[in-house]
């Protein structure tokens, strides 16, 4: 069972949120590789706060940056070297929800990237999709970089505000499946987020 990468078309399309949907939804373990800033409201314990089962597991990130900016400037800052052997798949038997860190382009130093961490895990990637005016050039890149590098590709998650046109051209062009579509939600709370797992296919 390969873990599956939520990567994003960028930083706050919603990667949080779909993770913990999958997490509920799989009774998932979840790991953040790289916190960068935002250490005491953290994706780790916001997705912690989101699900209800008692069965998944909460790995402690290998990094815990303290300024909210790309990994690289955010290390660099704390003088630290994030280096890709520092990363550790943690070991566990369950489902394993792995969360990045913005978009997949994204410099952990100054040569890698999340793209290459992704690798080097040898994980799944689900590619989360928010639309707004530039969104789809966003993921076109995206998924270009994915298939260049033969990276699995479960699919994608189309996450808030619906766009026909957008979403149709993404699809033909990529020829993906998408594994869900989640709504604007009024408030994101543990009540929402278990209604969204009907809204996942994995
Ligand atoms: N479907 C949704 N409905 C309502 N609010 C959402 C939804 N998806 C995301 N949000 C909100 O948008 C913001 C950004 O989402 P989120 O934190 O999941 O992004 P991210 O991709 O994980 O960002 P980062 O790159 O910082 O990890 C958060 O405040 C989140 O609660
Ligand atoms: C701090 C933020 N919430 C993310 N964790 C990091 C986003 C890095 C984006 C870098 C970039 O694409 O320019
Ligand atoms: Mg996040």
């Amino acid at each position: 069972m390969k873990p599956l990468f939520i990567s994003g078309i960028g930083t706050g399309v919603g990667k949080t949120v779909v993770s913990a949907v999958l997490v509920e939804k799989l009774k998932a373990d979840y790991w953040k590789p790289v916190q960068s800033g935002d250490l005491e409201n953290s994706d780790t314990l916001t997705v912690k706060s989101l699900v209800t089962n008692d069965k998944s597991n909460f790995f402690q990130e290998a990094f815990r940056l303290t300024q909210p900016f790309s990994p690289h400037k955010s290390a660099a800052l704390d003088n630290i070297e994030i280096k890709l052997n520092d990363f550790i798949l943690p070991e566990t038997k369950n489902h394993l929800v792995i969360e990045g860190a913005g978009g997949l382009m994204v410099p952990l130093n100054n040569q890698d990237l999340i793209i290459d961490l992704i690798q080097k895990l040898n994980a799944t990637v689900i590619l989360v999709v928010r639309h707004y005016l530039g969104s789809i050039n966003h993921t076109m890149l995206s998924i270009e970089a994915l298939k260049n590098r033969k990276i699995d590709i479960a699919g994608l998650v189309f996450n808030g505000n619906s766009d026909e046109f957008s979403e149709s051209v993404i699809l033909e062009q990529s020829l993906l499946p998408v594994v869900g579509r989640l709504p604007d939600l009024p408030s994101v709370t543990k009540g929402e987020i278990a209604k969204l797992a009907n809204f996942i296919e994995i």
